[in-house]
């Protein structure tokens, strides 16, 4: 369905699970106007998020335009069946794999109903959990997954896609098992990986674990996250991504091998592969990746200090892609890593280093 005939998302729109992902959807959508109303099976989640102002604890009577599931995943099939039955509202979910939950749930309605079932999953997220690590902002330019099944309806699938771009996502329409496929490699993988890694730390030395630089941060950041919901989210994905470990575990003979040899040669081509996987993710607002480089700044560890480096870059006129801060303890500067296109790097350093910021080439 092309954005211009998309139907319009008028609410109320209903979530269930006001948690991380439930919450933000929330919050957007009251940023729009919209009634919101939040069930959660905690009276203390949909407290505090109501409290956020994501909305109002739901009662009998309401009628939601659009139903949006964001509970754990071995909750979802339920959370649906229940939506489809309760409401004539469209149904989505935000669940992290899509194929297994459609099998259930069409297992349990009819057809009329399943055709107002249209699967969906975020690629946003955070290693935390709950309504306090909700945000508006989450979606921002990030790709959002709609996966309808061949009866879902046509009005049905453009709702969805018209929350999915009300949120500032980017729809990326597609099968449910390719999806699942795709997110094995994207997302589950990567997820292991770095829990693998953050495992090494565990129990290490206090004095290895006080060279912690900004490379381990960024690879284990995601090793965080609850291991409750990856354990479900893994289960149903186990036969895609077991497909993936066993191509990493060849992988890790290869390179285990060339670092043994001492074949420079061997090394070089598997890390160059390292560098081919890296350029062929797309940019945030998908796409080819936009070249990037990364502006080093040392921010005085002051309350107010990173509002003023992030208004001088606004006023410099150069577009902050990401942002990473060293919040290394013990030191009075914190190192902030601002990502920006490669080509406005030198006149950002250059201004900010007019305007008295100390930088790092
Ligand atoms: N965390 C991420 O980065 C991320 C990103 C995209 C999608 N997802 C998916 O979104 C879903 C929600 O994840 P989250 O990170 O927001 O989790 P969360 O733990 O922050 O929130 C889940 C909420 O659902 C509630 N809940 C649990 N069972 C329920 C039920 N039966 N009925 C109603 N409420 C129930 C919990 O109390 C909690 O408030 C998961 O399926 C997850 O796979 C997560
Ligand atoms: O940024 C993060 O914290 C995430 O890991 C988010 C992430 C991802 O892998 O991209 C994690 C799981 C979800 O299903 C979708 C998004």
């Amino acid at each position: 369905m092309t954005e211009d005939v998309l139907p319009v998302l008028t609410g109320p729109v209903e979530v269930v699970g006001a948690g991380l992902i439930g919450t933000s959807i929330a919050l957007v959508c009251r940023r729009l106007g919209l009634d919101v109303t939040l069930r959660d099976t905690s009276a203390e989640n949909v407290r505090t998020a109501s409290g956020l102002g994501a909305g109002r604890p739901a009662v009998p009577g309401d009628r939601p335009q659009l139903v949006v599931v964001a509970v754990p995943p071995a909750a979802i099939a339920d959370a649906i069946v229940d939506a489809l039955e309760r409401t004539g509202a469209v149904v989505t979910d935000v669940g992290s794999v899509k194929a297994a939950p459609l099998e259930a749930v069409a297992a349990r309605v009819g057809a009329p109903e399943l055709s107002r079932y249209v699967g969906s999953h975020p690629m946003a997220g955070s290693e935390r959990s709950g309504p306090l690590a909700a945000s508006a902002a989450l979606f921002d330019g990030r790709p959002w997954a709609v996966t309808p099944h061949p009866g879902a309806g046509a009005d049905a699938v453009g709702l969805v896609e018209a929350l999915v771009l009300e949120c500032g996502a980017a729809p990326v329409v597609m099968d449910p098992a390719d999806h699942d496929r795709a997110v094995a490699r994207t997302s589950h993988l990567p997820h292991l990986a770095a829990v693998l890694v953050a495992g090494r730390l565990a129990h290490a030395p206090a004095e290895h674990l006080a060279l912690s630089g900004q490379g381990v941060r960024d690879v284990t950041r995601v090793a965080a996250s609850d291991p409750d919901l990856w354990r479900q989210i893994l289960g149903s994905n186990a036969e895609a991504v077991l497909d993936l470990l066993a191509e990493v575990r060849v992988d890790l003979d290869t390179l285990m091998a060339a670092v043994e040899s001492g074949s420079g040669d061997d090394l070089v081509e598997i890390l160059a592969r390292g560098n081919a996987g890296t350029a062929a993710i797309p940019g945030k607002h998908g796409g080819p990746a936009r070249p990037t480089r990364s502006v080093f700044v040392s921010v005085p560890d002051h309350p107010g200090e990173l509002a003023r480096l992030f208004g001088d870059a606004g006023e410099i006129g150069v577009n902050i892609e990401d942002v990473h801060i060293d919040h290394d303890p013990g030191r009075p500067v914190g190192l902030t890593e601002l990502v920006v296109e490669k080509g406005s790097a030198e006149h950002l350093l250059a201004a900010l280093e007019s305007r008295g910021w100390t930088t790092h080439r």
